[in-house]
C-alpha cells in the first residue's frame, strides 16, 4: 500500500475542529430528542458540545484547547464519576455519535472509519467503568492520544 510521506493526524485528515464542532453540535441536537439519552444529559452546559468537540479533536491530534481550558483528560473522566453508565446507554451513545459522524461529513473511508471507531469504542467503555460506584478517583493521566493504528496511514484507494 503506498502512503503519502508525511501521514496527517486523524484530526487533520478529519478536516480540523468546525468539522467536530458540528458533529459534536449534531449529535447532542439529537441526544436532546433521544428517549434514553435524553434525560442524563438534560441539564448539560450549552458549551457542552463544544468542550465534547475539543476533548475529541486534541485525542485525535488537534490543538490542546480541552487540556488548556477544561483541565485535560482528569477533569474529563471527572465529569462522568457517579452517572452510573451501562451497557445499553453506552451502546445508545456510540450509535447515535456514528449515526451523526455521516450527517456531519466526516471522512467515511476504511482507514479512518476504523481508527475512529476503535477510539470511541475504547472511549466509551473507560466512560461507564469511570462512572460506577467506587471507581477510583481520576488519577492525572496524560490526555489519550489516538493515531491510525493498525491500518497504518489514510485510504489511498488500493
Ligand atoms: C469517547 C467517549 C466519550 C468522550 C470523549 C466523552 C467526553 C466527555 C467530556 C469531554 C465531558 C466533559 C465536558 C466538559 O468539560 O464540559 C463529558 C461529560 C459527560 N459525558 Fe461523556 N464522553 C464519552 C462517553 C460518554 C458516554 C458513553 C456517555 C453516556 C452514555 C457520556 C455521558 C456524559 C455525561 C452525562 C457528561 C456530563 C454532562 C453534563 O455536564 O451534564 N459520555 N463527556
Amino acid at each position: 500500500m503506498s502512503r503519502p510521506a508525511a501521514v496527517p493526524s486523524l484530526y487533520d485528515w478529519a478536516g480540523g475542529m468546525p468539522v467536530f464542532e458540528r458533529l459534536t453540535s449534531v449529535f447532542y441536537r439529537r441526544v436532546a430528542r433521544d428517549a434514553d439519552l435524553g434525560p442524563l444529559f438534560a441539564r448539560m452546559d450549552p458549551d457542552h458540545p463544544r468542550h465534547v468537540a475539543h476533548f475529541i479533536a486534541e485525542v485525535l491530534g488537534g490543538p490542546k484547547e480541552y487540556s488548556r481550558e477544561r483541565g485535560g483528560h482528569r477533569a474529563m473522566v471527572g465529569r462522568h464519576v457517579g452517572r452510573h453508565l451501562d451497557e445499553r446507554l453506552r451502546r445508545r451513545w456510540m450509535a447515535l455519535l456514528l449515526d451523526c459522524a455521516g450527517e456531519a461529513d466526516l471522512p467515511d473511508d476504511p482507514e479512518f472509519r476504523s481508527a475512529f471507531v476503535a477510539y470511541l469504542e475504547w472511549g466509551t467503555r473507560l466512560a461507564v467503568i469511570n462512572s460506577q460506584e467506587g471507581a477510583p478517583p481520576p488519577a492525572d493521566a496524560p490526555m489519550p492520544a489516538w493515531g491510525w493504528g493498525e491500518t497504518g496511514g489514510p485510504y489511498t484507494g488500493t
